[in-house]
């Protein structure tokens, strides 16, 4: 599809992105901004990793150091503080950001310096087209904010959010050039953040990653804590899933099950232990990409990249054995402007509409969890795209999300900067339900005694608020309330009375204050959450049972549409129906045939008429004649009707065959939603257990 690589460099060029040739070398006094993967894909030469890197015109962009703070000071008259909230991902699980660019020179030299948006705060930011709207998100990068500063700001929480057992995701969205891979990956070939100030988020995140997990090593020895991360790398170019860490294969299929969830299958995962691995499998991966592009004439903004990691830990503690587990999702995903300004007509608009499938079910996937968040009742399309099947989880599902949603400032992208603050703005209202993915286990008798021990805990503790000294035993007992103060000792009522001792019983009693307030307090969460969880799984049975009762509804109806004949009855019907309307064509054209011989004598008995005076002043028409000419009307009328029963007849078929995939596939979301209630209610079961 050379097309779209024609369209997508007509794109940049206009927006002023222009490729260099092998030859061409970036000036040596500008700091780079490669976009290593991008940059190798758009050339299909082969390209070394190094001379890749200067194949985008760098030079032309206002993101040299030196070169931004001068024009920046032309052009932003207020810049405003780019920080996070240290809370924000204790009460939200979906984030969403937009990043402006700096303008590029050949946006200058079309437009000056002339902006499309405002920003009015850190929050907020006004298009400034016609009508002038405003729009409010979490946070507003402008274009001086840095590599480092987002990065501190969205990706290292992220990381936090992931060693607690959360799954993460970052999705980057904007039209061609606006940013998307600058901020994803940046200057990944100069490595970290140690080395190149361009490098992106991806690997700032993993070198901080690494770190965090050396730190938690280190700070919890005795739990004999353990790590592993593997990463995996893909492709979703024309709704193909390629994996970019083994170019041999292709068109994955997504599966999903019960132990795994939504998975790639056979898709390579590659066990990492620091930045500089995964760094590497980056490169790999971009170089593969750049095959994968050959291969198909496309270029990296018309497909979907996903780097995963899954992070998986381990620790015992008091004989049980604790896993975590979290996946962290980084998307690049297509330029969003491609279908509408490709220019691409018939086939190529086809073509260029099923690359693009993913990115408009992605649109429509928000606007129904929107619409569900409005408290509507929606099905949501997840499984129309690869893309949204495989990132389900990430939008509306168990994952903390963060959208950064990139704009170029100028007027030449006016139109579509106003489309993705829109989308971003939708984006803002998805709810998800992250939960921390945790599972305990150990042996037998380790858990026992837990259980024994928090029994006895909770019988103590029962006895003292019944007011209960005098039911307290004489025994001496070790209570220990996670997350209490630490075990103590119980002494009954019978300790010595020393006003030393009593000093100790008063602060015990203090201790014990706490702990019960506690343990209440735990006990009292657990029950309102197993009482949710109880209220929670009746609904769902219900709602099982509804949808099963409907299912069973709609297959008795499939049932009788295929086996009772109701379809072939209503193919027969419109057999019967097209061979009557084709024999009363038929009849009509005959007919036609021969009022037009009648015609012909009519014309002939006329010229006898005038010539005959006799009979020149009798009436024209005859009896004959009319009747011919009502039949004739009456057939065609007949053939309309036919025609128009069968273009109805038609439309039902067409209508039932719909209902019928519709059916299957809600069925089919159903019986995995069902699932997923049912090991998600045993989970919290299990966990309410613990
Ligand atoms: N915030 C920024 N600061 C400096 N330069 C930037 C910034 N954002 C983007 N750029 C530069 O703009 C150019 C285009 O950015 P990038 O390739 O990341 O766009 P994209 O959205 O990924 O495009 P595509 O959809 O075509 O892949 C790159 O040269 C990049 O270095």
């Amino acid at each position: 599809m050379p097309f779209i690589s024609e369209a997508a460099s007509a794109i940049k060029s206009r927006f002023g992105f222009h490729n260099l040739s092998t030859s061409e070398v970036a000036p040596a006094t500008v700091p780079s901004p490669p976009d290593l993967l991008k940059s190798v894909s758009r050339e299909n030469s082969s390209l070394s990793l190094v001379a890749a890197s200067a194949v985008r015109s760098i030079g032309e962009w206002e993101d040299d150091a030196d070169a931004s703070s001068g024009s920046m000071a032309q052009q932003q008259t207020q810049s405003f503080e780019f920080c996070e909230d240290p809370s924000f991902w204790k009460d939200h699980n979906v984030q969403v950001i937009i990043r402006i660019r700096p303008l590029s020179s050949s946006e200058i030299s079309l437009q000056g310096h002339s902006k499309c948006v405002r920003q009015e705060s850190c929050q907020t930011i006004s298009w400034t087209g016609h009508p002038e709207s405003r729009f409010t998100f979490d946070l507003v990068a402008d274009e001086s904010v840095s590599q480092e500063k987002l990065f501190k700001v969205a990706g290292l929480p992220m990381v936090d959010n992931c060693i607690g057992g959360y799954n993460s995701c970052m999705f980057a969205y904007g039209q061609t050039g606006s940013g998307k891979t600058h901020t994803v990956l940046g200057d990944i070939e100069g490595g970290t953040r140690r080395h190149s100030v361009n490098c992106g988020m991806t690997p700032r995140v993993f070198e901080y990653l690494f770190s965090r997990i050396q730190k938690e090593k280190e700070g919890r020895k005795d739990e004999n804590l353990k790590f592993i991360c593997k990463c995996s790398f893909l492709e979703i170019y024309n709704e193909q899933i390629l994996d970019l860490l083994d170019p041999s294969s292709s068109n994955l299929q997504i599966r999903e099950d019960v132990k795994k969830g939504v998975h790639v299958e056979n898709l390579k995962e590659i066990k990492v232990t620091n930045a500089r691995d995964v760094i590497q499998q980056l490169i790999q991966g971009a170089s593969n990409r750049k095959v994968a592009a050959t291969n198909m004439n496309c270029a990296s903004s018309l497909s979907h990249s996903v780097f995963t990691c899954i992070i998986e830990s381990k620790w015992e503690s008091q004989g049980v054995t604790h896993h975590r587990f979290a996946r962290l999702n980084l998307v690049d995903l297509a330029g969003s402007e491609r279908q509408k300004s490709s220019g691409a007509e018939g086939e190529r608009l086809k073509e260029a509409t099923n690359i693009n499938k993913s990115l408009s079910t992605l649109g429509l996937v928000i606007m129904n969890l929107v619409s569900i968040s409005n408290g509507k009742s929606l099905h949501v399309p997840y499984r129309d795209s690869k893309l949204t099947f495989l990132l389900q989880d990430s939008l509306g599902g168990n994952s903390k999300t963060i959208i950064i949603a990139n704009i170029s400032p100028s007027l030449c992208c006016s139109l579509e900067t106003l489309s993705t603050l829109k989308f971003a703005q939708r984006a803002k209202f998805i709810k998800n339900n992250a939960i921390v993915n945790e599972d305990a286990s150990g042996d037998v008798i380790a858990m026992r005694m837990q259980i024994q021990q928090l029994k006895k805990e909770v019988s103590h503790l029962r006895n003292l608020v019944n007011g209960g000294a005098e039911n307290l035993d004489n025994d001496t007992s070790i209570i220990s309330c996670a997350g209490s103060p630490g075990p103590f000792k119980w002494e009954g009522l019978h300790g010595s009375f020393s006003p030393f001792v009593s000093e100790k019983r008063t602060s015990q009693k203090k201790d014990f204050k706490v702990a019960l307030v506690g343990a209440f307090r735990r006990e009292k969460d657990k029950d309102i959450a197993l009482k949710a969880l109880a209220a929670e799984n009746q609904a769902a049975m219900q709602l099982a049972k509804q949808r099963q009762d409907e299912i069973q509804g709609l297959k008795m109806r499939l049932k009788s549409f295929y086996e009772e004949g109701e379809r072939e009855m209503m193919s027969e019907q419109i057999n019967v129906l097209q061979n009557k309307l084709l024999e009363a064509l038929d009849w009509k054209l005959m007919h036609e045939s021969d009022s037009s011989a009648v015609q012909k004598a009519d014309v002939d008995v006329k010229a006898e008429v005038l010539h005959d005076p006799e009979i020149s002043n009798k009436e024209p028409g005859t009896p004959w004649r009319s009747s011919i000419n009502e039949e004739n009307e009456f057939l065609r009328m007949q053939a309309i009707q036919n025609k128009a029963e069968i273009d109805t007849l038609h439309e039902k078929l067409g209508f039932c065959l719909e209902e019928k995939e519709k059916l299957e596939r809600h069925a089919n979301d159903l019986l995995t939603r069902l699932e997923e209630e049912r090991s998600l209610r045993d989970l919290k079961k299990g966990n309410t257990a613990n």
